[in-house]
């Protein structure tokens, strides 16, 4: 079963920025994905496309569904985005989670799509949430740190908890984007870690964008790379050989150098584009 299709997806931000070409796309019940490709290639603009937080070209031929369910069409949001937005649980880093909310109260925040929102304003959450929310924050590992505020955990450990909200949510997409970008490498392995156990025991499907090509071929079967806004390879990992890498990353790559290499050029690409994309705005529009 289809869960994502992504068809005839184009964007252009300007005239000289066409950050996506022409993508289409399908990915079924269960899988996870890992979406790869060097900085500015167009990852975090599809995910976006895929929540319904940026549009594609207007009067396109470009269409969006999740589980079915419209998300956009040639550019148009669809009218029922909220109950499409409801079955994806969104990783992202830069409107995880409300800071100065305890982490129980950051994750039962996953149940508002589901909850009358003046209950939820006020803070009125049934047992039978919390104790969900508690269900959730243990399967990731942090039921130690369930009243501790949001801002004060490690960047993994928020990650974490965003993965346990979309739990909560009983979302049945998850959406990484870049979630162990910042991260040490313990700390990438769990965050990757608990993505996994969640796709392969709850029978989630995961899409994760990924900067360091040892971590999709570590948690993920299936690569999507894109280059230059364009798909470039869709397939299974294990074929992803060095020349196809070389051809994906430029001419720098070299297997060892992949790493390192990819993480300071990448991040600072990164932290860029991220700049100019903070809106508070969406992120309160994802939790309503
Ligand atoms: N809001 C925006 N306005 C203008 N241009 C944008 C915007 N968001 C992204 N872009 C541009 O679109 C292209 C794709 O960017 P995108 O962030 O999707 O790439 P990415 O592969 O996720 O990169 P990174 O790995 O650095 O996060 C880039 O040229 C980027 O500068």
């Amino acid at each position: 079963m289809s869960i994502i299709e992504i068809d005839k997806v184009t964007k252009h931000f300007s005239k000289e920025i066409h950050a996506l070409k022409d993508i289409s796309l399908t990915i079924e019940k269960g899988e996870m994905v890992a979406l790869i490709g060097s900085s500015g290639s167009g990852k975090s603009t599809l995910m976006r496309h895929v929540s319904g937080l940026t549009l594609a070209d207007k009067n396109s031929q470009s269409a969006i569904k999740v589980l079915s369910n419209s998300i956009q069409q040639g550019g148009k949001l669809d009218r029922n985005i909220r109950t499409s937005r409801a079955q994806i649980g969104n990783v992202f880093q830069q409107f995880n989670l409300v800071n100065r909310l305890s982490v129980l109260t950051n994750v039962m925040i996953g149940a508002l799509s589901r909850t009358p929102s003046y209950r939820s304003l006020l803070g009125h959450f049934t047992t039978e949430e919390k104790h969900l929310a508690l269900e959730a924050l243990e399967r990731v590992g942090l039921k130690n740190v369930v009243l501790k505020r949001a801002s004060e955990l490690s960047g993994g450990q928020q990650q974490r908890v965003a993965i346990a909200r979309a739990l909560m949510q009983k979302a049945e997409v998850i959406l990484a984007d870049e979630p162990i970008a910042s991260l040490d490498p313990e700390s990438s392995r769990l965050v990757m870690q608990t993505l996994k156990d969640i796709n392969e025991k709850d029978g989630i499907t995961v899409v994760v964008t990924l900067h360091q090509v040892d971590y999709a071929q570590k948690y993920c079967r299936r690569a999507v790379a894109l280059k230059d806004g364009a798909i470039f390879y869709d397939g299974q990992i294990q074929h992803l050989n060095d020349d196809l890498l070389a051809s994906l990353y430029g001419a720098q790559h070299t297997p060892e150098e992949t790493s390192t290499e990819l993480d300071m050029k990448d991040l600072n690409g990164i932290l860029l584009a991220e700049n100019g994309r903070i809106n508070p705005k969406e992120n309160h529009s994802l939790l309503n």
